[in-house]
């Protein structure tokens, strides 16, 4: 575990900070240290001898902008302060009274402010616990509508830690230093559009008060790309052969959606699976097999609609057979049959996108109860609403995590900061992804990609979730690198299918 994995709430980070302090830690000594590290990175970001307006705030956010004010304007920086509130934590005061000492202008008046070209936020960390009212609501507002960068500390003032919610208006950052371990609000997506860049300010947290806060299993972390590499079947082993590297039964598409059956197909194929079987709807069999070559297409019987209407599988095999089930691209919602065959069948399942839908007419609670090996279900927000309709939804990190433990299966909640728990609660986010990959179809890369993944790695130690969790990671690291050489309008599902394998050149460079 590595301290860029660690996600905390604002309850459990003063827990943290209480040990420390309780060790013999000065609470001054940490606040110099801390704001001196948030110094380091605004002077290499910042030219010198800028106009630098710092915003401060009451308690130890508004101390750690005090001592960086006092630091910019050592380095000859033109620094003024504003700071509207009558009553100051003591350190707080202390340093106010110093920076005032040193002549650093300080305004409480919004009217009375100099133009600059950067503004500091540190109004409120993680000790904001009520909605911000006037007159700082209106200041936050009005920074909001200067076109300076904004720099806000430990997290965009007015954002509710925990759940990212906007408690009455927030700082709309450039950049946001998070200071020690990352607060859960940042990677929910209500809040991205406050956050602008982010980086974790490390200033040396002892794991040991981080695991006697959050016990020995951490609860809610972040994908890394280093925990995302150490899953994939990579090297394979020197003798093998293409049954043992999983063999993937995809069901998908239909007369209507057979797009969605031949992204569902590349995303396979980029994971590298054995064998790949696909069974669509009989008309559609020839499309897929002048795009997939190599896979097995199992032609099915079709409803009048076009959806496959029944299984139907080479002789002398069963769904048994396969090494795991993706299901769900493209199928329609006539399709209900076939989902409940494959419920009722003890192979690891992946549902997605109509499958869900189905799922969700099935009822999603007892109709899972039966299910004997692993499932994951990949809904997006209306699809989760659907499966889960009496689930609250404000905290996307405890809505994941109730499904989960309702059903008992994998849960991989879509959205910009990707959520997936496993049925005890362990949750984890994808911290980094791409607007460019909402857009139809890319969903359907994902199915693919991690069935294919979930085939190969299934008879081994790894978890089903850290396969889901890879498989989030890779689909949106594709996504970025494809962003950054097409922008985020060249990224349709076909071109995504075509990055999934440069993303693993680009991070296994040495
Ligand atoms: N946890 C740690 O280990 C460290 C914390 N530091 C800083 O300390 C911050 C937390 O400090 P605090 O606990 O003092 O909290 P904050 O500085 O976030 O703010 C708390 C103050 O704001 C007031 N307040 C809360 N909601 C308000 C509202 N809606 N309107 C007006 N006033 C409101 C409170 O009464 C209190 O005085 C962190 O975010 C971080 O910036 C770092 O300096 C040092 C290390
Ligand atoms: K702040």
């Amino acid at each position: 575990m590595t301290k860029e994995q660690v996600i905390v709430t604002a309850a459990q980070m003063r827990d943290i900070e209480g040990r420390i302090f309780a060790a013999g830690m000065p609470v001054a000594a940490l606040m110099e240290k801390v704001a001196r590290l948030i110094s380091d990175r605004l002077q290499a970001m910042i030219p010198q001898g800028q106009r630098v307006g710092i915003l401060v705030g009451p308690g130890h956010n508004g101390c750690d902008a005090l001592v960086v004010a006092r630091e910019l304007h050592f380095r000859g920086d033109q620094v003024w302060i504003y700071q509207p509130f009558t009553k100051l934590k003591e350190l707080t005061s202390q340093h106010f009274q110093y920076a005032q000492s040193l002549g650093i202008p300080c305004y409480q008046k919004l009217e009375e402010l100099p133009s600059c070209d950067f503004l500091i936020d540190g109004l409120f960390g993680f000790g904001l616990e009520r909605e911000i009212t006037e007159p700082i609501a209106s200041a936050i507002n009005h920074f909001n509508e200067w076109n300076q960068p904004i720099f806000s500390i430990d997290l965009p003032s007015g954002l509710h830690t925990d759940t990212g919610e906007i408690l009455g208006t927030a700082i709309r950052a450039n950049h946001t230093f998070c200071l020690g371990l990352w607060k859960q609000g940042l990677l929910q997506d209500q809040a991205l559009a406050h956050i602008g860049k982010a980086e974790l300010i490390d200033f040396d947290i002892p794991l040991a008060d981080i695991h006697a806060v959050l016990g020995d299993v951490i609860k809610v972390k972040r994908i890394t790309a280093k925990t995302a590499l150490a899953t994939l079947p990579l090297p394979r082993p020197p003798v093998t052969h293409k049954y043992k590297e999983g063999h993937l039964l995809l069901i998908c598409g239909s007369r209507r959606y057979a797009g969605g059956a031949i992204l569902t197909g590349l995303g396979a194929r980029a994971s590298g699976v054995g064998m790949l079987s696909i069974a669509v709807p009989e008309s559609i069999k020839p499309l897929l097999v002048s795009h997939l070559p190599e896979a097995l297409i199992i032609g099915c019987p079709e409803t009048e609609t076009g959806a496959i209407a029944q299984l139907q599988l080479p002789d002398n095999t069963d769904l048994s057979s396969f090494s795991a089930i993706a299901c769900g691209p493209g199928l329609t919602k006539d399709a209900m049959p076939i989902v409940q065959q494959v419920i009722a069948s003890p192979v690891p399942l992946i549902l997605d996108a109509d499958a869900l839908n189905i799922l969700a007419q099935l009822g999603t609670i007892p109709t899972l109860q039966q299910r004997q090996a692993a499932t994951v279900l990949t809904p997006h927000t209306g699809e989760f609403h659907r499966l889960f309709p009496d689930l609250p939804y404000t905290n996307r990190v405890n809505a994941v995590q109730t499904s989960a433990e309702q059903t008992g299966a994998v849960i991989l909640l879509k959205g910009a900061r990707t959520a997936i728990s496993n049925p005890q609660g362990v949750v984890w986010i994808n911290s980094e992804s791409t607007p460019a990959l909402a857009r139809g179809g890319s969903g359907d890369v994902l199915t693919g990609l991690m069935g294919g993944l979930l085939a190969q790695i299934a008879n081994q130690q790894t978890t089903i979730e850290d396969v889901v969790a890879t498989a989030a990671w890779w689909h949106s690291q594709a996504g970025i690198l494809a962003a950054a050489e097409r922008t985020e309008l060249g990224v349709d599902a076909f071109t995504l299918t075509q990055y999934l394998i440069k993303v693993l050149l680009v991070w296994n460079q040495p």
